[in-house]
């Protein structure tokens, strides 16, 4: 049987399916207690399956006999995918199908900070609600306004279906390349980022961490958004300069922000945005319903199976790299 290591905790039955189909080592948790037991398994496995932990080229050096990993995430920004590429290995990942969940997560997001809700219930649990609101604890309406997507793939498409039908939103989006279906369907704008920075009421980035997009919005880009405009990042910390957009909360550059994803996860308590009542922090949970969680859990052991089994048709990250 061929041997493979699980990082992540998952339901029993994907568990009981990956045995039935290899012979497992779990790693619940991976620390200065168990190194030695993982690093020796890490030698051994040909497949890899986990999420949340960096698995950067010098931790997969020693898994000298590895054949395929599988992350339980659509990110695949905790692998390396070329060293993965050059070594022939594929990284298979869960497209699809937690799109209209985190979409979900995002518009919660984007409800959230637009009527100020956490710090408005805040203040009902805390016994300060103590008249009737008047304008100083007002909101700013979501309909009608102008969403800009930065990363129209996938989950961006989500987002602007919610949008675009449900508030009237009109959608405006910058990527890599153009998205006829998004324009079809939601009359979305194809620009340039920097005109949809200066135009948007709300700026959602949904691109994925790469080398090219990390640091992708900074001091300069927060300058130039409304001076109203709420900023949501579903996508990863890194993708955005963190202290810039503290600086932009503190200095109402912007009006506020919603943010699923940070720099360092677990976000510490000790960061000015878990302070700051236009900062509207979550523990990155775009995915987390129990439904889409089973999903991606079952669909990163099926991608592992068939990989081992030398089938990457479906789901392989980098295929285009493996491929050349
Ligand atoms: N908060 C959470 O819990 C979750 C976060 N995520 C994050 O969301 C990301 C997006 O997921 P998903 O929508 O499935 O991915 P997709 O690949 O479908 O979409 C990403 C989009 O970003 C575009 N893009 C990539 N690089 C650039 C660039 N340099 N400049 C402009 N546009 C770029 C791509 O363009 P093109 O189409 O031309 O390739 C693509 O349209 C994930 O990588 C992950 O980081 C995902 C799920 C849950
Ligand atoms: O952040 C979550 C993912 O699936 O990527």
């Amino acid at each position: 049987m061929k041997k493979v290591l699980l990082y992540k905790k998952i339901p029993e039955h994907a568990l009981a399916t990956l045995k039935a189909h290899f012979d497992v080592s779990y790693f619940e948790k991976i620390d200065d207690t168990n190194k030695i037991e993982f690093f020796s398994a890490l030698a051994e496995t040909e497949g890899l399956i986990g999420s949340s932990v960096d698995m950067s080229p010098e931790i997969l050096d020693k898994a000298s006999k590895l054949k395929a990993a599988s992350t339980i995430s659509v990110g695949t920004d905790q692998y390396d995918l070329n060293y993965l590429a050059n070594r022939k290995i594929p990284l298979m990942h869960t497209p699809g199908v937690l799109n209209e969940t985190t979409a979900d997560t995002i518009f919660t997001l984007i409800m959230c900070t637009a009527r100020r809700a956490i710090e408005l219930s805040n203040m009902v649990r805390e016994g300060r609600w103590t008249k009737s609101i008047g304008e100083d604890h007002f909101g700013t309406d979501i309909h009608g306004k102008t969403l800009g997507i930065i990363g129209m793939g996938r989950i961006g498409y989500a987002i602007a279906k919610r949008a675009h039908l449900g508030f009237d939103m009109n959608i405006q989006y910058s990527n890599r390349s153009q998205k006829p279906d998004a324009e079809r369907d939601f009359n979305a704008t194809y620009m340039d980022m920097a005109s949809l920075l200066k135009t948007s009421d709300f700026v959602c980035v949904m691109a994925p961490l790469t080398a090219e997009t990390e640091g992708l919005i900074g001091k300069a880009e927060f300058a130039m958004m409304k001076q109203s405009a709420i900023f949501i990042n579903g996508s990863r910390g890194k993708v955005i300069d963190e202290s810039a957009l503290i600086d932009a909360l503190e200095n109402g550059v912007i009006r506020a922000a919603g943010l699923d994803v940070f720099d360092v996860e677990p976000l510490p308590a000790s960061s000015p945005l878990c302070k700051m009542d236009n900062a509207v922090v979550f523990p990155h949970i775009g995915s987390a319903t129990a439904e889409t969680r089973l999903a991606m859990v079952t669909c990163a052991v099926d991608n592992l199976i068939n990989a081992l089994n030398g089938d990457i048709s479906k789901n392989c990250a980098n295929y285009h790299l493996l491929e050349k």
